[in-house]
């Protein structure tokens, strides 16, 4: 396979030895070498990379992670330049330049910064750069977070429309439980459609099945972000990255989630994974039916309750009766004008509220079923 767009995510747990929180150096040089090696084949490579608050943490002498959010912030920004000056000396041996990207929620909130990004990062593989991305913890705040670098490697390969998401992690693939605590856990060697994912996910929630506590729920949720954005994804080995041209060779290790027929065009998977909800609409049955099965865009009459304190333009979530959510959009009026127009038809809008806003709370144009 040639001139492939790659996006490779390392956890931390990748990049420092396990009994010690020490740099697992000849882990970081294979990796360096196997994606400058991709880059030189005529790939188009990414790296987000974990790591700022741990090498910070042991920068610092600290033997737990810190547990306070300024703390952490704090602790990030020492690991961070550390993190990128090792990156920096191995990459340079190589010749292979590399770029510093550190980006926040809101950078992909606001759909001009989104834009924004998407062309520096294409300048960036176009001059033939390897982009080095992890959050920007030190400004991070808690409400606008990605939470995790697997969230932000899958909005990051959704973003330029990559080709493959690599998700490198301390077991060679997912099982159906987490191998440590389960021996004879099954492996899980390809998941290829949309119901196959939703059921592991449904496992990942029930605490009974023994992996909703590992790390593995955020990297198939980010499997679903990015197969959604049609990006093939594969969780594999982080000891062994040259895993990763042995994969593009056509060879099955890890587990490998198919890419997803796109049925949402770029702007309505922003909708839905970019932005952070701000409230929960719950619908009725009709209006269920509607925006579901008949394409509809939500109207007034259709809400039966309302959460959260939003603006309009805010994306919130449509739920059923039960707070499950079924779509995401971008609303029309503000909580305040919703209490008021809820249950309530179009026409009677103008003398509840004393103006004429819009005939519809969620435009069809901007909702986006949540499969
Ligand atoms: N079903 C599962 N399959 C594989 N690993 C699992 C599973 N459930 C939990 N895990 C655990 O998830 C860990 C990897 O997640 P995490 O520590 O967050 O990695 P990273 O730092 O690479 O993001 C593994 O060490 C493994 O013990
Ligand atoms: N931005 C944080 C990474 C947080 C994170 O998701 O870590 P991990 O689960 O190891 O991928 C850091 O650099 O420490």
């Amino acid at each position: 396979m040639t001139n492939q767009k790659i996006v490779v995510k390392v956890g931390t747990s990748s990049l420092t030895q396990p009994a010690t929180g020490q740099l697992a150096l000849s882990t970081i040089a294979a990796l360096v070498e196997t994606l400058s090696r991709l880059r030189s084949e005529g790939h188009q490579v990414v790296l987000v990379t974990s790591g700022a608050v741990g090498i910070g943490c042991g920068r610092l002498g600290l033997t737990s992670r810190p547990n306070t959010l300024p703390l952490k912030q704090a602790i990030a920004a020492v690991g961070q330049g550390r993190l990128m000056r090792i990156y920096d000396d191995l990459f340079s041996n190589l010749n292979q330049p590399i770029a510093q990207i550190l980006l926040s929620r809101r950078d992909f909130v606001q759909r001009s910064c989104y834009v924004n990004a998407y062309a520096t990062f294409r300048e960036l593989l176009q001059l033939g750069v390897i982009p080095v991305v992890n959050e920007n913890d030190t400004v991070a705040v808690d409400e606008l977070k990605f939470g995790d670098n697997d969230t932000l490697s899958a909005l990051v390969a959704s973003l330029i429309e990559s080709d493959w998401l690599f998700l490198l992690t301390d077991v060679d693939r997912l099982y159906s439980a987490d191998p440590r605590k389960v021996p004879d856990a099954e492996p899980i060697i390809s998941v290829n459609s949309i119901e196959e994912l939703t059921e592991l996910e449904v496992q990942a929630d029930d605490s009974g099945s023994g992996w909703g506590t590992g790390g593995m729920v955020t990297k198939v949720a980010a499997a679903r972000i990015a197969t959604n954005a049609g990006v093939r994804t594969v969780i594999t080995e982080g000891r062994r990255p040259n895993n990763i041209e042995r994969i593009l060779q056509g060879e099955s290790l890890g587990t490998q989630f198919a890419p997803q027929a796109q049925t949402n065009k770029a702007r309505k998977h922003w909708i839905a994974y970019s932005l952070v909800p701000a409230g929960k609409l719950y619908l009725d049955n009709g209006a269920l039916k509607a925006v579901c099965d008949g394409g509809k865009s939500l109207l007034a009459a259709g809400i039966t309750a309302i959460e959260g304190d939003f603006r309009s333009s805010d994306a919130v979530e449509l739920c059923d009766s039960n707070g499950m959510e079924i779509a995401r959009g971008l609303v029309n009026y503000n909580s305040n004008e919703l209490h008021k127009i809820r249950g309530h038809k179009s026409e009677q809008i103008l003398t509840i509220l004393g103006y004429k806003g819009a005939e519809t709370v969620v435009h069809r144009d901007n909702l986006v079923l949540m499969n």
